[in-house]
């Protein structure tokens, strides 16, 4: 089955290219997005779970009989993260138990050399794809179709499979350019993101209710504007900085250090958009109650008096009041953090709120490294109604209603060379 999502784009799966042209004795490129933290003394990887996401669609390619490419950035040049995927080859083959063939290169004559030599079953990982100066421009897919990264590479392979759902609002070479070039698909991870995500679209999925919390609140504002615009959420339930913004956009006093923290992060500037929302009627619930930190003791401090403490969590009469309304959704996306997650004095308020979503009866999708790894640490990981996306900045523009140029070049590609699928396959 193809992925669809808000009946626009049609993007076929690895079962799709199987069906039409044959993965068997195939050379595949496939684009991963391994990007980890990184700890900057040893160069340490800080968390696998990209690199353990991505084994899985490398190992099944490989069992289906094609010899397997792939390709990652990790870092941006400049910044600490900015590495070569060596150690990350070490991982990929911890988690297919088969062997990573890993080679310092990218485009280059030692890169194509190892490409040319590679047999099927076995699994070659290219360097840091931006080594690639090409890499960090952004162009568009028929601009970086003709690029020296495409040109090198694509005529070495059958097929171009993306499973970078986390990178696909990158409109890079390795995202937009091979599907110019090369029949391509989605690989698994990306199905699995695109089918969670295509139930924002369907209208059975109702009541809706998003938990926004953490600390980009200028990209939650997008979010929230998007999805009142298009009445395409019934509840939200405010957390983290973003419920001290809609707060003081109220009109209630949280305190003088709290309007500092806001001040000091620039949200402040953020008020008026805040105000419009509540003028228009966003369904918007904000906390009761909050724990906050005065002279380091934690205190429970309710809404009605100034807030004397530094707010760092929701506090427990909000948790009952959003955990009642979770019960009645269908769908429920959380986003961000409901307090200062990284202090485990702290934790209380965005481990409830995923406990209960998940226990709800609501299909749950979860967003962001912060409350992944609380969905992690509570061993929630594996609930068949709980999606935890790897996207974070590709999923905060998704939520807000943007294209992602990853998916739309490959929604391009199926027009260009799945003549029969498209007709096969029309959009409901
Ligand atoms: N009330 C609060 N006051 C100050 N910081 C807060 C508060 N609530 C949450 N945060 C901070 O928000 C940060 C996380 O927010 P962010 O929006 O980056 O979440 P995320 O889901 O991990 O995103 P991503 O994975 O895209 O980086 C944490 O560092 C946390 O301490
Ligand atoms: O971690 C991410 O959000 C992706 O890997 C994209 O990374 P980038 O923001 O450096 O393009």
């Amino acid at each position: 089955m193809p992925c669809s999502l808000r009946n626009k784009y049609l993007i076929p799966t690895i079962d799709d290219l199987d069906k039409y042209f044959g993965i068997k004795g195939s050379k595949i490129l496939i684009r991963i997005d391994i990007n980890s933290p990184i700890k900057p003394e040893t160069g340490e990887i800080l968390d696998d779970s990209r690199i353990r996401a991505h084994a899985e669609t490398l190992r099944e390619l490989v069992e289906r009989g094609a010899a397997v490419v792939a390709m990652s950035h990790q870092g941006r040049p400049g910044e600490s993260d900015f590495v070569s995927l060596n150690k990350h080859a070490e991982l990929l083959e911890k988690h297919t138990g088969m062997t990573i063939h890993f080679i310092d290169d990218v485009i280059g004559p030692a890169a194509r050399e190892e490409i040319k030599k590679l047999r099927t079953g076995e699994i070659l990982l290219l360097d840091n794809t931006r080594l690639v100066s090409e890499e960090i421009i952004e162009a568009t897919p028929e601009k970086h179709a003709e690029s020296i990264f495409v040109s090198r590479l694509a005529p070495l392979f059958n097929y171009y499979i993306n499973d970078a759902f986390a990178t696909a609002h990158r409109s890079q070479p390795s995202i937009v350019g091979f599907p110019m070039k090369l029949p391509s698909a989605a690989g698994r991870v990306m199905e699995r993101e695109l089918v969670a995500l295509s139930k924002l679209y369907n209208p059975e999925e109702r009541p809706r209710v998003f938990v926004l919390g953490g600390g980009k609140v200028h990209d939650t504002l997008r979010i929230l504007e998007y999805l009142h615009s298009n009445r395409a959420v019934d509840r939200i339930l405010a957390t983290g900085l973003v419920a001290e913004l809609f707060l003081v956009a109220k009109g209630v006093d949280i305190g003088e250090a709290n309007m500092k923290v806001l001040e000091s992060k620039g949200l402040l500037a953020l008020l008026p958009r805040a105000r419009r929302l509540l003028l228009k009627g966003l369904p918007i619930e904000t906390p009761v109650d909050f724990k906050t930190l005065v002279n380091d003791n934690v205190e429970v401090e309710a809404i009605g008096s100034s807030i004397k403490g530094v707010i760092k969590d929701i506090g427990p009469q909000t948790i009952k009041m959003y955990v009642e309304i979770m019960k009645e959704a269908r769908l429920i996306v959380l986003r961000g953090p409901a307090g200062v997650i990284e202090d485990p004095r702290f934790q209380d308020g965005s481990k409830e709120l995923l406990r209960a979503a998940v226990e709800s009866s609501a299909y749950v999708i979860v967003g962001g490294g912060h409350l992944n790894s609380i969905a992690a640490k509570l061993g929630l990981s594996e609930r068949p109604n709980l999606h935890i996306s790897t996207g974070g900045g590709a999923l905060l523009l998704f939520l807000a209603g943007e294209d992602l140029p990853g998916l739309v070049a490959l929604a391009k590609s199926a027009q260009k060379f799945f003549d029969k699928f498209l007709k096969q396959a029309a959009l409901p």
